[in-house]
């Protein structure tokens, strides 16, 4: 990352939405590439442009088991009069000495191996009698019950075209053909490609590693029984899911108690394994928010260039955010509020672009959509705050689920939608278009 960016705005200015994401965007930088095996570069975007080393296929081959034969003794072939050809044997995908298939002669042929020299087509066996002598089979006898199916005499019952039944060397790419372009994302088709040109591993710019914490000495880990006061903590997991969901590879560490020397120990102790920390909880202006007291103070001697701006956001849920970088590599941090469903519409809002734009994608915000929305009555949303209501999305209309409340995580577990209430607007009729973030 580079080096923060200076922040000219003062302690009480209320930043928008969109510049807090720009200054996050403005700040934040793709890594560099690295060179990483197939399946670790899965959904990562490729760097380098990939040249096809050997055309694929790489030799004729068979799309049917059936018998290769020559053109001109099958010609006119029925099943009243059949061609009668003699078997010279087998040839199995992957086989590498080839029979010769001369005048009347037959090879019996198996998807995907190769054309024997004199072969100029493919006849399924579906238009034979398998060497059974009878009427048209529907499959070839397995080999290890039927040794003698290499051998004897077949009987065609069509004629075939020259190289019918037959994917001709070449056909899919060519040598020097360029099989991907840098900027491609990987997704499973794409390493099929790869794989299928013998690329064994391919220079990416790697998945980003964050690191989540949460913090709150009222915090349980799940599965744990939970005293007067406490809670479980849901945060880390839902961050470190959407982490992942956003490309990212992510380390959960429990939650942390309101302890500002255990919480920068904890952070100095995670920055080896991060390319972005998250944190959420204690942004807030009481007495025990340890995150703002804890980094507020990073703006330090040891780290020029360091330091956590908090700010407060004109948006609902979400008003209190810090951001900035930390450690000697200046590694991005962004502080999320704790409330759960504010944690949660932060990430969405700024932490995904934030990992997608270190993986070097192009498309790092999730899609919108326009949509009507259907409501019970209207929806109210403060003056000077750009409202994120929890929806369901389906069929070009948007239903609120839950309230406001940004402790609604039921409400939110039925979401798939975002709607955007914009600033200016404080209240939103039912049968209003209004703007969706979705969710996927
Ligand atoms: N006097 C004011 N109080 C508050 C303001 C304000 O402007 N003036 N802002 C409110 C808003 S808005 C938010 S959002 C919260 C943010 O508070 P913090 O980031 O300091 O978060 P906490 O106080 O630590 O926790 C808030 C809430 O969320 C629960 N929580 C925290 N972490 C987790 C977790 N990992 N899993 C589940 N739940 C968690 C915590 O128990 C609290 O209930 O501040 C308002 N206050
Ligand atoms: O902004 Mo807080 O995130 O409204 O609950």
């Amino acid at each position: 990352m580079s080096t923060a960016a200076p922040r000219a705005a003062g302690p009480d200015h209320l930043w928008s939405v969109d510049e807090h994401l720009d200054d996050i965007l403005a700040t934040v930088r793709p890594l560099e590439p690295i060179e990483l095996n197939l399946l670790d570069a899965q959904g990562c975007v490729l760097v380098e442009d990939v040249t096809v080393p050997v055309s694929l296929p790489p030799f004729d081959n068979s799309s049917m088991d059936g018998y290769a034969v020559r053109v001109a003794d099958v010609a006119g072939a029925s099943e009243q009069h059949p061609a009668v050809l003699d078997v010279v044997g087998d040839v199995a995908a992957g086989q590498a000495d080839l029979l010769h298939v001369g005048p009347g002669q037959a090879a019996r042929i198996m998807t995907g191996a190769p054309l024997p020299p004199g072969a100029e087509a493919v006849v399924p066996v579906e238009w034979t009698d398998g060497g059974l002598g009878a009427g048209p089979v529907t499959e070839m006898r397995a080999r290890g019950l039927a040794p003698e199916g290499a051998t004897g005499q077949v009987r065609v019952h069509r004629p075939a075209p020259a190289r019918a039944h037959v994917r001709a060397q070449g056909s899919d790419v060519r040598a020097g053909d360029r099989a991907l372009a840098a900027g491609t994302v990987l997704g499973p088709p794409q390493i099929s490609l790869l794989a299928a040109i013998g690329r064994g591993t391919v220079r990416v710019r790697p998945r980003p590693r964050v690191v989540v914490l949460s913090t709150g000495s009222e915090l349980v880990q799940p599965g744990e029984e939970l005293r007067p006061g406490q809670i479980h903590d849901s945060n880390s997991f839902a961050l470190t899911a959407a982490a992942r969901d956003a490309g990212a590879i992510a380390y959960r560490v429990g939650a942390v108690a309101d302890n500002p020397e255990t919480l920068r120990d904890t952070i100095e102790d995670q920055l080896v394994r991060a390319d972005l920390m998250v944190t959420s909880g204690g942004v807030s202006v009481g007495a025990y928010d340890v995150v703002r007291e804890a980094l507020s103070s990073v703006d330090d001697e040891d780290e020029p260039g360091s330091g956590i701006d908090f700010r407060r956001l004109a948006m609902q849920p979400g008003k209190p955010q810090g951001f900035g970088s930390i450690g000697p590599d200046h590694t991005p941090l962004l502080a999320l509020p704790g409330n759960p469903v504010s944690s949660y519409v932060s990430f969405e809002l700024f932490v995904r672009p934030a990992i997608r734009t270190l993986m070097g994608l192009t498309d790092v915000h999730r899609p919108r959509a326009r949509a009507r929305l259907t409501a019970d009555g209207a929806l109210t949303s403060p003056k000077g705050r750009r409202q994120f209501l929890r929806g369901r999305y389906a069929d070009g209309a948007v239903t609120p689920v839950g309230g406001a409340g940004s402790h609604l995580v039921a409400a939110l577990a039925q979401a798939n939608a975002l709607i955007v209430v914009p600033e200016d607007v404080e209240s939103v009729a039912p049968g209003t278009e209004v703007e969706v973030v979705l969710l996927g």
